[in-house]
């Protein structure tokens, strides 16, 4: 199993780490553009191995794509992050570029891979990778709904005062600060419903804290967060390179169903060897469809900038 991770930066390394450490993929080939950067990183990160106890063979590479080919996934972490007090969305003018050549370059010389989105605006990232490709659906995923729900059940354990092999919960919807869907009717303690134990008061500002959790980290640290991005990428790549049948909240185009069409958003998917097994489609409230509605039109309306 041979993984690509383009950008050696902050997510890109965490990503590469994560997955070394969990040591399911034979190989992971990081690349960047900044002369010498992922060779280091990989490095470094190689250099870790006999102390973290794994045999995946990590290299680097600045821009040469030859030493990506024949990759079975792809993670795309290529482009700037945000500084505090801006959104996602604002990035689209740099990113969309870089995702854009990257894409290509990668299925130039990998047909068979599947991609992982995860530069911001991630979404209409997604979206923009699918036009640029031309791969079939399953095969391309936006990651930005399993760190979102990581973030969700983080605030739900904080306010259950419950360890977090506790609690379950999930967020669909847009990967952005007004766009997300936390949904909390579902969210649950050890199976019981977490609104048994939390006022609709506190499972709101649970729902609130967890929308801006991409943008609290990041006037905490003055650039975005990386250690969960990362985690929640190798978690998406093992369910795929181990075929696991897990379901994650993930960015896919959808074609009618949840009522959308031609966009990528977040909704829960089977993830497998194929990519995406199977869009998971499950009842929402009519305040939950509402939502993911409006979400929708947000995506699509950043959409429409590329
Ligand atoms: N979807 C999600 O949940 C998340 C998305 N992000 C996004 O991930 C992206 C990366 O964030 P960080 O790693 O913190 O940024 P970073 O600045 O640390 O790393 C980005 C790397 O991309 C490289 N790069 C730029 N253009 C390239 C190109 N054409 N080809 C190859 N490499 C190129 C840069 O040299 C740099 O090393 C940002 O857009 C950020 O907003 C970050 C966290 C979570
Ligand atoms: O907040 C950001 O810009 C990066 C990101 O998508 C996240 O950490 O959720």
């Amino acid at each position: 199993m041979k993984v690509t991770v383009v950008g050696a930066g902050a997510v890109g390394a965490s990503c590469a780490e994560y997955i070394a450490i969990k040591d399911f993929a034979s190989e992971v080939v990081i690349l960047d553009i900044k002369e010498g950067f992922a060779e280091g990183k990989a490095m470094d990160l190689m250099q870790t191995a006999s102390l973290n106890g794994f045999d995946t063979k990590i290299t680097g590479s600045t821009s040469d794509y030859s030493k990506t080919a024949g990759s079975d996934i792809a993670v795309i972490t290529s482009g700037i992050p945000r500084k505090p007090g801006m959104t996602r969305e604002e990035l689209i003018g740099i990113n969309a570029g870089i995702v854009k050549s990257v894409a290509a370059s990668l299925v130039e010389h990998s047909p068979n891979v599947i991609l992982i989105v995860v530069s911001n605006p991630m979404d209409t990232m997604t979206y923009l990778a699918h036009k640029v490709t031309g791969l079939p659906k399953n095969r391309i995923i936006g990651m930005g709904g399993a760190l979102d729900s990581a973030r969700f059940k983080y605030r739900l354990a904080e306010a259950l005062e419950a360890p977090i092999s506790d609690v379950d919960g999930m967020v669909i919807g847009g990967h952005s600060d007004k766009g997300m869907v936390p949904l909390t009717r579902l969210a649950t303690r050890n199976s019981v419903p977490a609104s048994e134990f939390l006022s609709e008061e506190r499972l709101n500002q649970v729902l609130e804290d967890t929308k801006v959790g991409g943008a609290t980290l990041t006037k905490l640290l003055g650039t975005s967060a990386w250690y969960a991005p990362g985690a929640a990428v190798s978690g998406l790549v093992q369910a795929i390179a181990c075929d696991q049948k897990k379901i994650f909240p993930c960015s896919v185009m959808l074609d009618g169903e949840y009522g959308l069409s031609d966009l990528c958003i977040g909704v829960p998917v089977v993830l497998g060897r194929n990519g995406i097994e199977k869009i998971v489609e499950i009842n929402l409230s009519d305040a939950e469809k509402a939502k993911l509605q409006e979400s929708a039109e947000g995506v699509k309306a950043t959409n429409g900038l590329i």
